[in-house]
């Protein structure tokens, strides 16, 4: 119990001082350290072994959007090693992007991501790496949401396993009509490792959490906005129509609703959201306040101020 409480204690330290306190937000910071036997160079080399695919990255200055594609059709954009270590290189450009406000996080060719490359998966089947793997990808993946930038996930085709977790660690998903996020982990004698249980009960609550889990249930466009994992619809035909840019516009659309406005206003919003998912409330509540103090007497508060903005 004693030990329970430290725990969560350092945690809520290591977050507030880590990612979420205000002279820190962009630094780099890992979830794991060599204390839990993670050595991120050790990792990498391993990882490395399996390549395959890219994870490709591009910023728009103008509108302050950037998208990441998963980038592996031949195999339905599962994650080779090489692929696990560049999402972590990619996360890290977006750590340093100082003017970036919204996140879209897709897969190439029409459908989203089918979790692990499964030649990787056989080759490190054993614990010690299953392990290794596991903390790498956890940590790429909390980073990603801890990015100070409003983060949609764009699910076409199939979110399956690992994808399925690399949806959760977005703030929004978007389905188009046809697609299926599938936590298939049970058919694989798993549960999530990335990360995706814990983010799965954060955004739709045990319950659902554990059908979703225990039942490996396909949860189509329907069953993802009744249950809270989908926040919108994208509209039918694009693709067919020889279209493939139309889902991603669409997307980009819809996140621009979120994203209009000046970055630094934008990121600080995202950040005390951050905090207020992560940290218990005290801290939570210090952290909002040092957010609260780049904003504070800011230039577009003291914009909005000399000219009575009405709100209308
Ligand atoms: C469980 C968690 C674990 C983790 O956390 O690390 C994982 O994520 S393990 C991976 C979980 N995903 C799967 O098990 C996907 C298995 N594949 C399928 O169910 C199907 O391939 C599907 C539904 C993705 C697509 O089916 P469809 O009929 O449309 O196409 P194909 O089956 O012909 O697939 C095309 C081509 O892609 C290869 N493929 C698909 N997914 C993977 C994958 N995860 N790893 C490696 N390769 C994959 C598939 O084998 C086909 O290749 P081919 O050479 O033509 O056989």
């Amino acid at each position: 119990m004693l030990q329970n409480t430290m725990v969560i204690c350092v945690l809520g330290r290591y977050l507030l001082k880590s990612s979420l306190c205000s002279r820190s937000w962009c630094r780099k910071s890992s979830l794991y350290s060599a204390g839990h036997g993670f050595q991120p160079e050790e990792i990498r080399e391993k990882l490395r072994a399996f390549p395959g695919g890219a994870v490709d990255l591009l910023t728009q200055g103008e509108t302050g959007l950037a998208v990441l594609t998963v980038n592996n059709p031949s195999r339905m954009n599962a994650f080779s090693g090489a692929m696990m270590v560049e999402l972590e290189e990619r996360v890290s450009q977006l750590e340093s992007w100082t003017q970036g406000k919204g996140l879209i996080v897709r897969g190439a060719a029409g459908t989203f991501c089918s979790g692990s490359d499964l030649n990787a998966v056989r080759a490190i089947s054993n614990p010690q790496d299953g392990m290794k793997m596991c903390m790498f990808m956890q940590d790429a993946l909390t980073r990603l949401q801890r990015l100070p930038l409003v983060s949609v996930a764009l699910v076409e085709g199939r979110a399956l396993g690992g994808g399925s977790e690399l949806s959760t660690a977005c703030d929004f998903r978007l389905m188009t009509p046809d697609s299926v996020i599938q936590f298939v982990h049970k058919h694989m004698g798993l549960v999530p490792g990335w990360g995706g249980a814990a983010r799965l009960v954060r955004l739709v609550g045990d319950r659902h959490a554990l059908r979703l889990l225990g039942g490996a249930l396909k949860v189509d466009p329907e069953l993802g906005l009744r249950i809270g994992l989908a926040d919108g619809v994208l509209e039918e035909g694009a693709p067919q129509d020889g279209d493939e840019g139309a889902a991603l516009r669409q997307a980009e659309e819809w996140l621009s609703r979120y994203t209009k406005g000046p970055a630094e206003v934008i990121r600080a919003a995202k950040r005390v959201v951050s905090s207020g998912r992560e940290l218990p409330l005290t801290e939570a509540l210090r952290a909002e306040k040092e957010v609260f103090g780049t904003v504070w007497g800011g230039e577009a508060n003291l914009r909005a101020l000399a000219g009575k903005t009405k709100h209308k």
